[in-house]
């Protein structure tokens, strides 16, 4: 272990500094497809009674107008957060009619992509741009790999830790530019360690052989329609799901912010022929594509972590992050867990913890260029194969059985697991250590295992696996209606959030044309 770690540990776990353990946050995004009964994707609208997709605080929409995304607020206990999330989940079930909320990650069977409906924000500038924004990823990606769905897991360390580690290393910059540092230097650690996650919370080992359009593909045909990997922990994160070859060159350095923010900022500037010779308005002048840029804008670049900062009203991320540094992260790879009814739950949240805390806290230089092309190798040979019996990793100048260095991090980890439950309390992290040391142990409890598993223990499709749990978690959602006061404060942020889309419309003077060129213009 770095004596680094050890150190930094031994601080925070002085009497005066152990309650900072208890004041990191918390914030969750789950994304899931509404379904018809039938189990095909709904072509209805987004449900006006669950409010605006465009302002409310809680229920979105990302790409599709049936892709739903429920959004938390920020707390200190993840356990409150995922009550949150359940809520609004149930929620949302008061308000579906017949429809369904997909489980799993990977998609069920999807129309032609010209069919596949694309989110809508109404007629406002703001709302256009996101409209058009998608428009442009269809004509980049297509449809059909935006309608993966994800878990984004948001965090943040306390605020008053920043200044003591920052005293603790004599450090003499700026305490903005110490925080932003140190952000930079635990996304450096997940770059190199985030390959376990995947190993331990990757499922999405099959998907729908309909999802590849016919593209060659290396999968294998586990039914008539299904194509899988044996060892796959999470094809949504293989270079057949949520990726993309045009930001292949884009891996932005992470030595600190300014060459993150530079190096996004290049990328939502520079033209890319092929995106250029495909025109920003088609013929008949109907917008395409925001611009023909690498990235039309910074929200596409579609990492496994960002360094994030809340951004004011009209304010885009990397404004945000250049004027007041890094704020928190948010872990964009993991898949949805298809056995859990929210996809996530607290023993996942607790290691995640521990997890994020550690590469916050370990020793984090800069990634030496070959070790940027191992942390990509790894990540992708585990997505792909991570159960494979004897996988070895690379790890600087040699090759590490997965089981091997798995067991060494989780030691490391397993520390700060012990202090977070010194701070809080119990032995939720020791018990969450545990599960994930059972996982690396015996690769059949992990969740890519468990979803092939399922399906060969009763023949079904992925579709039919897929589908069998989308219903089990629609009685559980619906079985347990909210208490009036919670149902009340909901049906209050859907008019509320519905009044003010209709307050930004009727504000709106400008011409789009005009506010996407000042939008363009707004990073300088
Ligand atoms: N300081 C923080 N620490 C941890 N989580 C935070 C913090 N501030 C905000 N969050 C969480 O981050 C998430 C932000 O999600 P939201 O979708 O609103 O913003 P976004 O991800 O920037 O938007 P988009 O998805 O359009 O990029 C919320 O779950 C929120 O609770
Ligand atoms: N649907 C994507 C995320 C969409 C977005 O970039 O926010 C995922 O599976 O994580
Ligand atoms: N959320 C995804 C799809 S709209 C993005 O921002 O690119």
């Amino acid at each position: 272990m770095s004596d680094l770690l050890s150190h930094r540990l031994a601080l925070l776990a002085e009497h005066s500094n152990l309650p900072l353990l208890r004041q990191c946050l918390h914030g969750i995004e789950r994304e899931c497809l509404r379904v018809d009964s039938h189990g095909q994707l709904a072509l209805t609208p987004h449900p006006s009674m669950l409010g605006s997709a465009l302002t409310h605080p809680h229920i979105t929409t990302d790409y599709s107008e049936a892709l739903l995304e429920f959004i938390t607020g920020t707390a200190s206990d993840p356990q409150q957060t995922l009550d949150e999330l359940d809520a609004i989940h149930r929620f949302t079930y008061t308000r579906l009619q017949d429809e369904l909320l997909w489980s799993p990650s990977m998609p069920c069977p999807l129309p032609d992509e010209a069919d596949i409906p694309i989110a809508e924000y109404g007629r406002s500038n703001v709302g256009r741009l996101k409209h058009v924004y998608r428009q442009g990823l269809a004509l980049r990606y297509g449809k059909t790999m935006q309608c993966i769905a994800g878990i984004h897991y948001n965090f943040s360390l306390a605020e008053g830790i920043w200044p003591l580690l920052q005293a603790d290393d004599g450090d003499r910059r700026s305490p903005q530019a110490y925080q932003s540092s140190r952000y930079i230097a635990l996304i450096r650690n997940f770059r190199r360690y985030s390959w376990l996650l995947m190993y331990l919370f990757g499922a999405s080992p099959a998907l729908d052989k309909g999802f590849l359009r016919g593209r060659p593909h290396q999968l294998e045909q586990l039914d008539a329609d299904t194509l899988y990997l044996p060892y796959a922990t999470s094809l949504r994160m293989s270079d057949l799901g949520y990726q993309n070859n045009a930001q292949a060159g884009l891996t932005p350095c992470y030595d600190d912010l300014d060459s993150y923010t530079e190096s996004l900022h290049a990328a939502v500037s520079t033209p890319y022929p092929p995106y250029a010779a495909l025109g920003i308005k088609d013929a008949a002048g109907n917008w395409r594509q925001l611009n023909t840029n690498v990235l039309q804008i910074e929200n596409e670049y579609y990492s496994n972590i960002r360094p994030k900062r809340v951004t004011a009203t009209g304010e885009r991320p990397l404004q945000a992050l250049r004027a007041r540094g890094i704020q928190y992260i948010e872990v964009r790879c993991l898949d949805i867990n298809p056995f859990l009814p929210l996809g996530i739950d607290l023993a996942e949240a607790r290691f995640l913890d521990a997890f994020l805390l550690f590469c916050a806290l370990d020793e984090s230089p800069c990634l030496a260029a070959c070790e940027c092309g191992a942390a990509t190798d790894n990540f992708l040979r585990v997505v792909n194969e991570g159960r494979r019996p004897g996988l070895t990793l690379r790890r600087g100048e040699q090759e590490v059985g997965l089981q091997q260095w798995a067991g060494e991090l989780l030691e490391r980890i397993g520390l700060v697991a012990a202090q977070l439950d010194q701070s809080l309390g119990g032995e939720g992290h020791a018990q969450a250590l545990a599960e994930q040391r059972a996982k690396v142990a015996d690769s059949r409890l992990t969740p890519s295992a468990q979803v092939l598993q399922a399906m060969r223990d009763t023949g079904e499709s992925f579709t039919r696996f897929a589908m069998r749990q989308t219903l089990r978690h629609a009685e559980y959602f619906r079985s347990r209606p909210l208490p009036d006061g919670a149902l009340a404060r909901f049906e209050q942020a859907a008019r509320e959030s519905l009044q003010q889309q209709a307050a930004i419309e009727a504000a709106d003077s400008q011409d789009f044309d005009s506010f996407v060129e000042q939008y363009q213009r707004s990073l300088g």
